[in-house]
């Protein structure tokens, strides 16, 4: 009978945190979702949040250009996150986020509301909390997840493309959009993300970078699949 135990335990996966960082249109969310459902992890988008932090500010008239009022109202909605990988979830105060989170007026505003330090402190605090709840392990996607939020992680992934290649699948995803004003609106967000003083878009020194501009999602998601079997084997 112990026997028996032993092995289960021996061949149960170690749970594993994985940090996937990267600017807008490199891939996390579609490769994160996708290689934590295959593994049996949890998912964590923590763009959605920042995204649905700064929805609430707009529909509470909160001017998001001053820092100091969204500073001040950072603490106040309630921000949940399923972190079911085939199904994530995203809600407000009780009120499911997922579509108005995505707006252009949203994402025009984003970078400003998550530059403000109390909406990182308190985001940052949440998405610890989850990953510590995570009992299988998590994928956790984002911008600051391997230099800030997790520098403990099991692995560390920055995933990179092409600035053309990020606005052709952003374009294709808005049905259409002119690619080259998307292409614009991306080095827009990803200057701002990266050149704010709390916590920038950065990759950690001791990140796996992924040059995702010629490969597939299925050969990222591979290869994502494997540098993850590969710390659980070694755990
Ligand atoms: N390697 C890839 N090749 C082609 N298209 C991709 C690749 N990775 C992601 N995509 C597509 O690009 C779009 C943006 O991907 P997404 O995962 O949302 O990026 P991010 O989360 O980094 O902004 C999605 O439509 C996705 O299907
Ligand atoms: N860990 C994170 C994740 C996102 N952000 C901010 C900066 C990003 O421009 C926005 C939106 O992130 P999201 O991952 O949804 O962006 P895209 O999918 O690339 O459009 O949130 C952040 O500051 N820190």
């Amino acid at each position: 009978m112990s026997v028996t135990v032993e092995t289960a335990a021996r061949t149960a996966p170690a749970a594993v945190i994985v940090a996937i960082d990267g600017p807008s249109g490199t891939g996390k969310s579609s490769t994160s979702k996708a290689v934590a459902a295959k593994l049996g992890l949890s998912y964590l988008d923590t763009g959605a949040q920042y995204r649905a932090i700064t929805w609430w500010m707009l529909n509470n008239g909160i001017d998001v250009a001053d820092a100091a009022a969204v500073a001040n109202a950072s603490g106040k909605p309630s921000i949940e996150s399923g972190t079911d990988p085939s199904a994530p979830t995203i809600t407000v105060d009780g009120q499911d986020a997922s579509g108005p989170i995505r707006t252009q007026e949203v994402t025009s505003r984003v970078s400003a509301v998550s530059a403000v330090p109390e909406v990182r402190a308190r985001i940052t605090e949440l998405q610890r909390t989850i990953a510590a709840g995570a009992e299988n392990g998590i994928v956790v996607e984002g911008r600051d997840i391997g230099t800030t939020v997790l520098p403990g992680a099991d692995l560390k992934v920055f995933l990179t493309a092409s600035a053309g290649a990020r606005a052709a699948r952003r374009s294709g995803e808005l049905k259409g959009a002119d690619v080259a004003a998307t292409r614009e609106a991306l080095i827009k967000r990803d200057a701002a993300d990266s050149s704010r003083k709390t916590s920038p878009l950065a990759k950690a020194d001791d990140a796996v970078e992924v040059d995702t501009t010629e490969l597939t999602l299925h050969q990222v998601i591979e290869c994502v699949v494997t540098l993850i079997e590969g710390k659980q084997a070694a755990k």
